[in-house]
């Protein structure tokens, strides 16, 4: 993965996608300043659940892309005044407001990404997999959806637990006929995120070059920072790997207990929505040397989906990495091990859903 070595590009992102964003937005103002404004922003976005906790910051952010033409914004309720706030900043996008399942149609029609955060968060004492129960039904209904209104978009999901959604959407594609592995993602930006902020702190490196790889799935061991492949290489004690694992694995738990039955990661989440987000319209624009973590279908290991860092670009997912997988350490080879059994019962649970219930019209 490419890091730029900037101190003054470290505000935005903390990786290429910030200076990219960043180089975007100095040329547009140029044109601008020079009474020759080219519009660059030619992508339609679309948020679904975008009222809630993530979904307003999200759109906020995504608002701020020059990449993005249309902002579609989906709720099932709440979202016009959401629409109407962030309409008024002066960025290129225009934004509309949908509301319900009847708007739903229109608000997917010709969108390039979708980005579903829709559904509920967690409160102190649950896990992931206890917000299965509403949370898969709505997934279900969402992506069926897309298939019919958007199927060539890219699909991005947040709404946990993200190591069964991400299969439940799959299982609703194909019985809908247009599953594009390249195109689904479950979006684990936020454990990269985390993995470079506590390691940097942790080791007093400059927050913008750092880059760990996070692979496996999104909840508790099934997150695997791989803190050998660190870049730049660092050397860690073995007391530091178990803490900064442990602490990665459980940074969701700790904004959860934080929040004290409020929610979870609303922000820091929709921080690394947009930059999944800004990272995909990049790829889609054609620049060639994009990557990101996601959980997305793999052959990388013996489970149907795994999360590891990929290749972006603008079919979707050009390729796998799997190098990260290579030469691991004692450490990390028994997790990876030992995340195997909960990673592949959670995908099994999603696929099993999706397989006994009818896709909703
Ligand atoms: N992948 C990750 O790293 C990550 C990080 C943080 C949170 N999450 C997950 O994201 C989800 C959302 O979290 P939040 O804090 O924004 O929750 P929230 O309750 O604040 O917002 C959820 C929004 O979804 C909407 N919604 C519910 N059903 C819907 C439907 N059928 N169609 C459209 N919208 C619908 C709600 O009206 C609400 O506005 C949760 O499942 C949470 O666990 C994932
Ligand atoms: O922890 C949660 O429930 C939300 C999210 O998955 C996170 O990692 O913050």
């Amino acid at each position: 993965m490419s890091s730029v070595r900037c101190e003054s590009e470290s505000s935005f992102f903390g990786n290429k996608t910030g200076a990219a964003l960043r180089a975007s937005f100095a040329s547009k103002a140029q044109k601008e300043n020079n009474h020759n404004s080219q519009p660059q922003a030619s992508y339609k976005v679309a948020v679904l659940g975008a009222a809630g906790g993530i979904g307003q910051p999200l759109s906020l952010l995504i608002k701020m892309s020059p990449l993005v033409s249309n902002l579609h914004l989906y709720d099932i309720a709440n979202v016009k005044g959401v629409a109407a706030d962030i309409s008024h900043c002066n960025t290129p996008s225009q934004v509309r407001d949908f509301t319900g399942a009847s708007e739903l149609p229109n608000c997917l029609k010709d969108v390039n990404v979708v980005v579903i955060p829709a559904g509920v968060p967690r409160k102190p004492g649950m896990t992931r997999d206890d917000l299965f129960n509403i949370n898969a039904g709505i997934v279900r209904d969402l992506v069926s959806a897309v298939a019919d209104y958007c199927p060539d978009a890219f699909v991005q999901i947040i709404s946990n637990p993200v190591n069964s959604t991400v299969p439940i959407a799959a299982e609703v594609l194909k019985q809908k006929g247009v599953y594009d592995p390249k195109k689904l993602f479950g979006v684990t930006t936020l454990d990269v995120v985390r993995a470079n902020t506590f390691v940097a702190q942790r080791k007093n490196l400059k927050l913008i070059d750092v880059d760990v790889p996070v692979v496996g799935g999104h909840a508790g061991i099934t997150i695997l920072p791989l803190l050998s492949k660190t870049r730049p290489s660092a050397s860690f004690t073995d007391e530091e790997i178990d803490e900064l694992t442990v602490r990665i694995q459980n940074a969701g738990t700790e904004v959860v207990e934080a929040k004290a039955g409020t929610g979870s990661a609303t922000l820091s989440m929709a921080y690394a929505a947009a930059r999944f987000v800004e990272s995909s319209l990049r790829a889609l624009d054609g620049d060639g040397d994009v990557y990101e973590c996601s959980f997305v279908e793999s052959n990388l290991t013996d489970l149907p989906f795994f999360a590891s860092r990929v290749k972006l670009g603008r079919t979707g997912v050009e390729a796998l990495i799997p190098s990260d997988l290579q030469g691991l350490t004692d450490y990390e080879q028994k997790a990876l091990e030992a995340l195997k059994p909960e990673l592949k019962a959670s995908i099994e649970k999603g696929i099993a859903f999706a397989q006994k219930q009818t896709v909703a019209a």
